[in-house]
């Protein structure tokens, strides 16, 4: 678990992080979201210890981190940087093997451990383990990055803006293999972004951000549904509807949908949102979707004319 509490950040006497506190529960995803220069950056660089704060407290795991030299803090935090900080004179490989290296593993564990990794990325591992970095496309290289900061199983993973170079396409569907990596499943993750709709895939809580302070801090049900202020509002009112129906997991609205009968194949389960079903419902061309329940295996029907309606529902009812 990480707590921090009052941490600020001054350069040349300006704060670029302003008396800000947040925690991440042990195996959730953390988001700091905001506009350029609010302060994310800094924020994420605080945590591995890569800019001293000028002030607060912060606790990983219930050590103080300024109490650890940051060399064996880091051992246990993998870092996905803005523009991967993969090093162009060496191999996929080679940038894994760093860290393994670093801590004398021996080439066969390393190499065992690197080859599941960059299957796991889907990056074969006889096309792409002797390749350079520049021999790569964007996503590879991300992938390669994640790579890296996994390979020693860190607790801790923080990533700053890891699709921020990508195309919308590639971006969104690296984001769902991402979501779905059974490798992340039990990590600590603190992501920055700016991109509100990955904020709302990938976060269990946000933190929006403006001019160095956390404007708001909640799940993305809490900051789409109940904005604190007008900064919170309107930070989200170009893409309200897509969003609301993204922060609407099946799950809580249940108990509205249909029983599905014969049980067909389910498409969807209950902890996807309402906008994976409409996206689901277009790309398949289909009338009628089957969603399962995560916890019961219960089976219930969707379609546009039941999403849109219990949408509504539930928008009358907050
Ligand atoms: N090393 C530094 N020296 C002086 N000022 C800095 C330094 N690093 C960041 N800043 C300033 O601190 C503020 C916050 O920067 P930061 O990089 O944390 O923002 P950000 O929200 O991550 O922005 P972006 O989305 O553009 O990356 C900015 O005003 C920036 O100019």
């Amino acid at each position: 678990m990480i707590i921090a509490r009052n941490v600020s950040k001054k350069f040349n006497g300006i704060n670029a992080v302003n008396d800000i506190s947040f925690e991440v529960k042990e195996g959730q995803t953390l988001v700091f979201l905001g506009t350029s220069g609010c302060g994310k950056t800094t924020t994420l660089k605080i945590l591995n210890r890569l800019i001293e704060p000028s002030a607060g407290e912060i606790t990983i795991d219930g050590k103080n981190i300024l109490s650890l030299k940051p060399e064996i803090l880091r051992r246990g935090i993998g870092y996905v940087s803005q523009n991967n900080g993969l090093f162009p004179h060496y191999t996929v490989a080679e940038n894994i093997a760093i860290v393994p290296n670093l801590l004398k593993w021996g080439k066969e564990k390393t190499s065992e451990r690197a080859n599941a990794l960059l299957t796991q990325l889907k990056l074969p591992v006889t096309e792409y383990a002797n390749k350079y970095p520049d021999e790569l496309s964007g996503g590879q290289k991300q992938r390669v990055a994640l790579a890296r900061a996994l390979v020693s199983d860190p607790p801790v993973l923080l990533m700053d803006e890891p699709f921020g170079a990508l195309d919308p396409i590639t971006r969104a569907s690296i984001r769902k293999e991402f979501l779905e990596l059974p490798e992340l499943k039990s990590k600590t993750i603190v992501l920055v972004t700016h991109d509100v709709q990955e904020a709302f895939e990938l976060g269990d809580q946000i933190c929006l951000m403006d001019k160095g302070i956390i404007v708001q801090t909640g799940t993305p049900e809490e900051l789409i549904f109940k904005p604190v202020n007008e900064f919170a509002r309107n930070f989200f009112s170009h893409q309200r509807l897509q969003l609301e129906l993204s922060a609407l997991k099946f799950n809580s609205i249940w108990s509205s949908l249909s029983d599905a009968s014969p049980a067909p194949t389910a498409s969807l389960n209950s902890n996807q949102s309402l906008w994976e079903g409409m996206e689901m419902l277009s790309e398949k061309n289909e009338d009628v979707l089957i969603v399962r329940n995560s916890e019961d295996g219960s089976l219930k029907e969707i379609s546009i004319q039941t999403i849109q309606s219990v949408y509504l529902e539930n928008k009358r009812n907050r």
